[in-house]
């Protein structure tokens, strides 16, 4: 029947080739008819669009109506996405406008409430009036009221401060940097706003929760990193690597501050984590809070000695409208300002109590310069104020809590702190806002709050709609096309992407397992002929049978590394600048954005989770290992989860400028630490690390050697003298060099063979040798 139709359609298509023939055949059929009937014809549709719809017909109705579902949905997802970009880039603004409002500084004040059984003194001294404003008794007729954006009365809660912070974290996710500082005198609370305890979590938590929440809720993708570190008696110490402590301990690498062509800030060889989830963010913010520096004072049982910095930054390079490709939210907790001869405190807490306050006083010479719109800021007059140049003032949000103690014996250090704070308020806001001017614009603000509200409810339906439909898309064509899968395509995502299976790590082999060991390239001839790019492949990591660690903790490998271009490829780790994947269950590397290069060197550390778990989980999870470092000159012991790396220039006892720096390392399952947290060379199983001249081999029971180092790849040769013992490590080393030897004087007397038999003598030879 369609064969049928299709051969009808065909004879007619072509009666108007055959048209003339018919002449004559009856008195009718003249040219003028002619003519008609073959106009007609042509003015019918083309022979090709008949085919397509025969085809259609005969594919059959099933085929044809997924078809034309499936290119609906297409539309449709088209259509809802530009929708949502619309309502996000409207959103934004809404929001933009909204703070600028507000002002992109506000500030807090949060009184503390008494704590265990204090007393106010003869009369309350810090009275909360209204939720903007503050009353100090300082004498019996003597008052001060001071008008913030938020007053937080003692009973507030931990939900109420978020609440007030959450704006800008949208903004932040807009692509705007922002800065939380939590400042005040020692002992009125700001670690308590900052940390929270596990009953109510505070700021750091919160907000890194809701960076990750309101990420996925946005049709966009983004790449977050974590970093942490403090600011102690004025320098930078990185929390996510260990300090030093003993002196034969290397050195963590020194934290220098530099400013990118952009004049963003970026500080060389700070540890950045690639996090994918709140967990992982919040399991690297418990391991830096335990190296910050703490110490019991006189207003204090756990003080902060130093400012301590929590950096989130984050990449988004499918939203155009953001404001910047990369931006960072910062979450400080200043040290407490002391008064010295108040807390008595002398020697070191005396030093530090002063770092803190000089560097406190040079945050409020900025504050005091961008108020005053002066044209020097001097911002290089602490490491503080340099840290954070690229996210104060004028496109930035910022967010200062005071703290202020509710006793009357602190009323000084109040007043003090609420001048302060003052002064970083009326950036924004001018001295004195006239009542009615006040009153309008938080009448603007409401507005402007309810139509973001609106466009929320409306971006929230358009996303349901979008994984709806992108739910029966799948269905349909069995393929995700979700639109943030397209964001897959990203360079770095692309290369963050986490490995299928907990108990494989990707690690790139430097050529084939398959040959013997001896037959590989060398490191040379790899550099020469630039095949050093290798292929990822996965190993499997053999569960441990030891005992198991009480406590994993997390310490650094630093390898020196040699100067060394910037590019990256695989998995190998650029001097330059890098980035470490830190997944439950992955190692990966990845080059990071353009902000962070020209640098001299990265560290890159993976530190361990900090709860208890059996060793055969954590191996089974690829969770956790174990590195022993030992130099030359000296040794260091690494603890850590499964193939984290470092690099430092200053690696104990090796020279940098060396090209030939002797280490052995290795790396073995982390419950053959005993407590002390050092290596048991009885082991018999030990997994190695290889470390050969710009590349780490990483393999069971296997000795290893680290000649240089300016790339680390990490290598799999488990095929390889997998019965090797460690102690056999010297003279499996000196097998290997003679093979090598052996080998290259074959080829060296091949070589003279062939170019004897080329015409070539003794008299070339002598020439050569000369
Ligand atoms: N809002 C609050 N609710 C309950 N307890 C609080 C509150 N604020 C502070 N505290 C308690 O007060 C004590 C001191 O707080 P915290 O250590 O946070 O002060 P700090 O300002 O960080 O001090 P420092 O500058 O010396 O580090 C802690 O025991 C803390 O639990």
């Amino acid at each position: 029947m369609m064969m049928k139709m299709k051969n009808t359609k065909k004879s007619f298509r072509s009666l108007s080739e055959t048209i003339h023939s018919l002449l004559g055949f009856k008195n009718e059929t003249n040219s003028t008819w002619a003519n008609t009937v073959c106009d007609i014809i042509k003015s019918l549709p083309s022979t090709a669009d008949y085919e397509n719809d025969y085809d259609d017909s005969f594919h059959g109705p099933d085929h044809d109506l997924d078809e034309v579902i499936i290119s609906n949905i297409h539309d449709e997802l088209a259509t809802l996405n530009e929708e949502v970009s619309r309502l996000n880039a409207q959103r934004r603004q809404l929001l933009n406008e909204f703070l600028q409002m507000k002002g992109n500084i506000r500030v807090f004040c949060r009184i503390r409430p008494t704590v265990n059984g204090e007393k106010f003194g003869h009369q309350r001294p810090v009275v909360p009036v209204d939720s903007n404003g503050i009353l100090i008794n300082f004498a019996e007729n003597k008052r001060k009221l001071y008008n913030f954006d938020m007053v937080l009365h003692p009973g507030s809660t931990q939900d109420e401060v978020f609440s007030e912070i959450e704006p800008v974290i949208k903004s932040a996710l807009d692509g705007y940097n922002v800065c939380i500082l939590a400042y005040g005198q020692t002992g009125t609370g700001k670690t308590f706003t900052m940390e929270g305890n596990p009953d109510c979590p505070g700021v750091v938590p919160r907000t890194i929760e809701a960076l990750f929440k309101q990420a996925a809720d946005s049709n966009h993708k983004y790449l977050f990193s974590f970093s942490m570190l403090e600011i102690y008696l004025g320098q930078l110490k990185d929390l996510l690597i260990p300090h030093a402590r003993k002196t034969t301990d290397p050195l963590p690498p020194c934290l220098t501050i530099q400013t990118d062509p952009n004049g963003g800030i970026v500080i060389d060889n700070l540890v950045a984590i690639q996090v994918s989830n709140f967990n992982h963010a919040i399991s690297l913010y418990r391991l830096g809070s335990q190296l910050r520096s703490t110490a019991s004072t006189n207003s204090n049982k756990v003080s902060s000695r130093s400012h301590c910095m929590i950096r989130v930054s984050m990449t988004c390079s499918d939203a155009t409208e953001r404001r910047k490709l990369t931006n960072k939210i910062w979450m400080v907790d200043l040290g407490g300002s002391e008064r010295v001869l108040k807390t008595k405190a002398w020697g070191r807490r005396f030093e530090e109590g002063k770092a803190i306050n000089l560097s406190l006083s040079a945050l409020g010479d900025v504050i005091n310069a961008l108020q005053r719109k002066n044209s020097h800021i001097p911002y290089r007059n602490s490491k503080l104020t340099q840290v954070l140049k690229d996210s104060l003032g004028e496109d930035s949000k910022t967010l200062m809590l005071v703290h202020v103690s509710p006793k009357e014996e602190d009323i000084c250090e109040t007043v003090c702190s609420l001048n302060f704070a003052l002064r970083l308020r009326s950036i924004h806001l001018g001295k004195t806002e006239p009542n009615e001017t006040r009153v309008m614009r938080e009448e603007a603000m409401t507005k402007l709050q309810h139509k973001m509200q609106e466009i929320e409810n409306n971006r929230n339906t358009f996303i349901k709609q979008i994984k709806k439909l992108t739910q029966k898309l799948d269905s349909l064509t069995k393929t995700s096309t979700h639109p943030n899968d397209k964001l897959d395509d990203l360079p770095s995502s692309s290369s963050l992407k986490a490995p299928q299976n907990p108990s494989q790590i990707t690690i790139t082999p430097k050529s084939s397992s398959k040959i013997p060991r001896f037959m590989k390239p060398t490191i040379c001839s790899t550099r020469k002929s630039g095949t050093s790019n290798q292929t990822p492949y996965k190993k499997n990591i053999r569960p441990s049978r030891r005992k198991q660690l009480p406590l994993s903790r997390a310490e650094s490998v630093n390898f020196p590394l040699k100067n060394m271009t910037e590019s990256y490829s695989g998995s190998s780790i650029s001097r330059a600048s890098c980035l470490v994947g830190f997944n439950d269950d992955e190692l990966d590397f990845s080059s990071v954005n353009e902000s962070e290069t020209n640098h001299n060197h990265r560290v890159v550390s993976n530190p361990t989770r900090l709860k208890k778990s059996k060793p055969e989980e954590q191996m089974k999870q690829g969770k956790s290992r174990n590195v022993n470092l030992a130099g030359k000159d000296s040794s260091f012991e690494y603890n850590s989860t499964i193939g984290s790396v470092a690099s430092a220039k200053s690696f104990t006892g090796v020279d940098d400028s060396s090209t030939d720096c002797d280490v052995w390392c290795r790396i073995m399952p982390c419950d053959a630490i005993n407590d002390t947290g050092y290596h048991n060379d009885d082991e018999n199983e030990i997994d190695w690390v290889v470390i050969s001249q710009g590349s780490i081999q990483l393999e069971d029971d296997l000795p290893a050697k680290c000649l240089s180092n300016d790339k680390i790849v990490l290598e799999d040769l488990t095929n390889h003298h997998s019965s090797q013992k460690c102690g056999n490590e010297q003279s499996r080393g000196l097998s290997d060099v003679l093979k090598e030897q052996t080998l290259m004087m074959y080829n060296i007397v091949l070589l003279g063979l062939g170019f004897k038999s080329l015409g070539f003598h003794n008299d070339f030879f002598q020439a050569l040798l000369n």
